[in-house]
């Protein structure tokens, strides 16, 4: 068997999601069957200092080699670096990840991808035009469980789709979590393009494009129209609620018009007492039966697929590997555990090295003409309910400092 070829990775930013994802580079991509490639951290970057960043890269077991930057700019100079994760805030992520894509880089850039379409577009046409790997994050879509949901549909299992029900609420409001300081956390900061849609709302509608929109042959995707209705959290004008009605346009033959719902919260929970009592999150209807994914909506843990002839088939979805995971708050003081080492982050990355190393230049799983389609349709949920983000954060201009 060939030499698994290594991919350095650069880490841009320090925070909650960049340790996550870090130290999931570190499980051995054998645990999962993966042997084409092997993952090393090469370098990590904080905007605050260069210490933080060696803290960083101490707390997620990079290897001593690892370089520390005290800039963002430093790492994506670094010529040992062939692929940056962006793990800043919504508001950061254009400017981010077209500092990345200026300096040569390949890009994985954590959701929401961009603030709006138009800015995605540009970092599109940059990735283009000097040949480079772009992707979003969302790690979701490329979970076994996902690929699975996926070829229930293609395979024709439960036969003709119509609509798929998603939802993905967190009781997090982050008042309640943190107090008054809590209107400066980024799921409600407006400064950081916070609120539930971008956030959490992502992921259901992830949901609902990965069974209707990328189940289609490619050539039949095309984008929804959207009605959508929304609730402000009032004290920073973020939203704390939104809901999203898509019919995805299909010929008639194939079976007309699908309905996507698509729901988002931070009042209510999707599994209030984190042992599922409270159902699917995702219920996918056919016409001979529909499959059922279980919360949590981002990593879920179980489906079910019923069918019409009376076939009920239940799956446990289970990390592999050895050791512990660590937990996920559920906004009712609650944690749902992993169960085996890593978080599940390392699949989007075995994606993200395998493109790097095959010469692909998009995910297989969630294309960028995907992605586009999908901000587009928050742009316009944001629209119908006027959400506007600071003209600094929703820019094209670059570069730009704030
Ligand atoms: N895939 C998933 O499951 C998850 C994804 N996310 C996504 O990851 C991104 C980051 O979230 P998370 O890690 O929770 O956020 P954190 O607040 O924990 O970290 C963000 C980091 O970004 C850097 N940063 C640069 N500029 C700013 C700024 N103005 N304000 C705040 N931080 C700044 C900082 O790193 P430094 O000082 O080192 O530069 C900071 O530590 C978001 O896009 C979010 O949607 C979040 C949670 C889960
Ligand atoms: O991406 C995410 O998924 C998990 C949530 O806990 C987190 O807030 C969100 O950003």
């Amino acid at each position: 068997m060939p030499e698994p070829k290594v991919v350095k990775w650069g880490i841009l930013a320090t925070g909650g999601i960049a340790e996550t994802f870090t130290k999931d580079l570190t499980v051995d991509p054998k645990t999962r069957g993966v042997t084409s490639i092997k993952h090393e951290i090469a370098a990590a970057a904080s905007s605050s200092s260069i210490s933080r960043a060696d803290d960083f890269l101490k707390k997620v077991g990079a290897p001593s080699s690892a370089k520390a930057y005290g800039s963002y700019q430093e790492l994506v100079n670094d010529k040992d670096v062939d692929i940056i994760y962006v793990a800043t805030p919504h508001s950061h992520h254009y400017q981010n990840a077209r500092l990345c894509l200026e300096a040569g880089k390949n890009v994985l850039c954590e959701k929401a991808f961009t603030v709006n379409e138009p800015q995605l577009r540009k970092l599109v046409e940059i990735a283009k035009a000097k040949n480079l790997f772009l992707m979003e994050a969302v790690w979701t879509r490329y979970f076994p469980l996902s690929i699975y949901v996926r070829e229930q549909i293609t395979s024709g299992r439960i036969g003709t789709v119509y609509r798929t029900v998603a939802d993905l609420s967190m009781a997090d409001d982050p008042q309640n979590k943190y107090g008054p300081d809590g209107n400066k956390h980024r799921m409600v900061n407006v400064d950081l393009a916070g609120g539930a849609l971008l956030d959490l709302g992502i992921y259901a509608l992830t949901w609902v494009f990965q069974t209707l929109y990328h189940t289609l042959p490619e050539g039949d995707r095309k984008a929804p129209s959207v009605l959508s209705t929304m609730v402000k959290y009032e004290p920073t004008g973020a939203d704390e609620s939104t809901a999203m009605l898509l019919t995805f346009p299909r010929d008639a033959k194939k079976g007309g018009p699908m309905h996507g719902i698509a729901t988002t919260g931070l009042r209510t929970s999707i599994n209030p007492d984190n042992k599922g009592t409270a159902g699917p999150c995702v219920r996918v209807y056919g016409d001979k039966g529909e499959i059922q994914i279980f919360p949590p909506t981002f990593r879920p843990t179980k489906t079910k697929v019923i069918l019409a002839d009376g076939t009920v088939e239940d799956k446990v979805w289970e990390q592999p590997g050895p050791g512990k995971g660590s937990g996920w708050t559920n906004g009712f003081g609650g944690t749902m555990q992993a169960e085996g080492e890593g978080q599940g982050m390392f699949w989007e990355a075995d994606e993200a090295a395998m493109a790097v190393v095959e010469g692909r230049k998009e995910g297989r799983f969630e294309g960028l003409e995907e992605s586009c389609v999908i901000m587009g349709v928050m742009d316009e949920v944001r629209n119908q309910n006027g959400l506007v983000y600071p003209e600094k954060i929703e820019s094209l201009e670059y570069p730009l400092e704030f």
